[in-house]
């Protein structure tokens, strides 16, 4: 990370939805630029799967000096979510009551336990309104619950990439992903560095929902004439495996990815159609033509039952990585929505 995070430390236990708790949570965070006197200029970003809570670091081109949100002009608040390993309180953090960091054995958390932590930092900040409420992938599963539960809190709602319930295609790509992990003899008992190698694999399938067809094609092509000794493809693989184990680890990988899976906003409240009802933030809803992870299907299910909701697609042959990748198509797509609710 570029800077140190700010860190919150909740009084309280925070009660989890699984019926247990977690005492002592720590919740790090990154503000940007200066609350304003009317207090309306409040930009919440909730971060995906492996990122942290310095967006102007990884959202760039969207988040920065001269970009689409500019911390002169509003204030960016970034917070790391629970289960993760970036300053809030995850696997690798020691917990009481033995004061031992519970690897393998943290708790299943929830989205809804996200939000819970992350609304404690809201209030803890004294942020009565936020503008907007802004996310994609897990951060999109995030800010949609969040919607849901505190309606009156968001006045915008931008959802990319992202769904309502995690899908039966979701969750057995993240299945894969676990096995990988799982299947590295150091998972259970290996201390910090346990599942590293599982992990490496487990960020190559990822890739594989990340990208597209067309993306592997575009960047990973051969020349036509070689007999390959190695195919640029498998390095490519190997690459990315190596760069996520060096800033991340298999405990909060495998926490995170069951978080994703539980995601339903519906549960418990009459289903996905009733929860999605309850939002009342201005909500644009961005999918992206080459994602096969969270198709533009589970986009449109979002918009068509977000009361008054914007659907757009972005064109972009990335796939689902391109909500980190496509910021000119993303900001817009913001111009035009606010645009069309400051006239209404
Ligand atoms: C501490 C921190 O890093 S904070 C966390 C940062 N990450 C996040 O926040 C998560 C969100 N970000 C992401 O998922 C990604 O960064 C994305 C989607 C935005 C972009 O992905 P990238 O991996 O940067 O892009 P891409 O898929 O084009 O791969 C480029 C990299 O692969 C390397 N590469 C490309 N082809 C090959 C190949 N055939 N063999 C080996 N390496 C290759 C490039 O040299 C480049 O390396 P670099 O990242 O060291 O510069
Ligand atoms: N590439 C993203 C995951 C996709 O949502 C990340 O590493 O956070």
């Amino acid at each position: 990370m570029s800077s140190n995070p700010q860190v919150l430390t909740l009084a309280e236990p925070l009660p989890l939805e699984c019926g247990g708790q977690l005492d002592g949570v720590q919740i790090a965070y990154h503000t940007y630029g200066t609350l304003n006197e009317a207090r309306d200029n409040v930009i919440w970003v909730c971060h995906a799967l492996t990122a942290n809570s310095d967006v102007l670091s990884w959202w760039p081109g969207l988040f920065g000096t001269g970009d689409y949100f500019d911390p002169a002009d509003w204030f960016i608040v970034c917070a790391n979510v629970l289960g993760s390993c970036y300053g809030s309180t995850g696997p690798l953090t020691p917990v009481a009551p033995r004061n031992k960091p519970l690897y393998a054995a943290f708790p299943r958390l929830t989205v809804r336990d996200l939000v819970a932590a992350h609304e404690q930092l809201r209030q803890h900040l004294g942020l009565t309104r936020i503008h907007t409420v802004i996310g994609g992938s897990l951060g999109g599963q995030q800010a949609v619950e969040w919607a849901i539960q505190q309606p009156a809190v968001f006045e915008h709602l931008v959802l990319l990439a992202t769904n309502a319930q995690h899908s039966p295609w979701g969750i057995a790509f993240n299945e894969a992903q676990r096995l990988a992990i799982q299947a590295d003899c150091t998972y259970v008992g290996g201390g910090p560095e346990g599942g590293q190698l599982g992990l490496r694999a487990a960020r190559a399938i990822a890739l594989l929902s990340y990208r597209s067809y067309e993306a592997y094609g575009h960047s990973q092509a051969e020349a036509d004439d070689e007999l390959p000794t190695f195919h640029r493809a498998s390095s490519y693989q190997q690459y990315q495996g190596d760069k996520l184990t060096a800033r991340f680890n298999a405990y909060s990988y495998v926490t995170l990815s069951h978080i994703m899976d539980a995601h339903h906003v519906g549960r418990g409240r009459g289903g996905v159609a009733a929860a999605l009802g309850r939002v009342q933030a201005r909500t644009l809803v961005l999918g992206i033509t080459s994602d096969v992870l969270f198709p533009p299907a589970e986009q449109q299910l979002l918009a068509r039952h977000i009361p008054g909701a914007m659907y757009a697609e972005m064109e972009s042959g990335y796939g689902h990585d391109g909500f980190l990748i496509e910021t000119a198509q993303i900001a817009h797509f913001l111009e035009r929505f606010y645009v069309q609710t400051f006239a209404h």
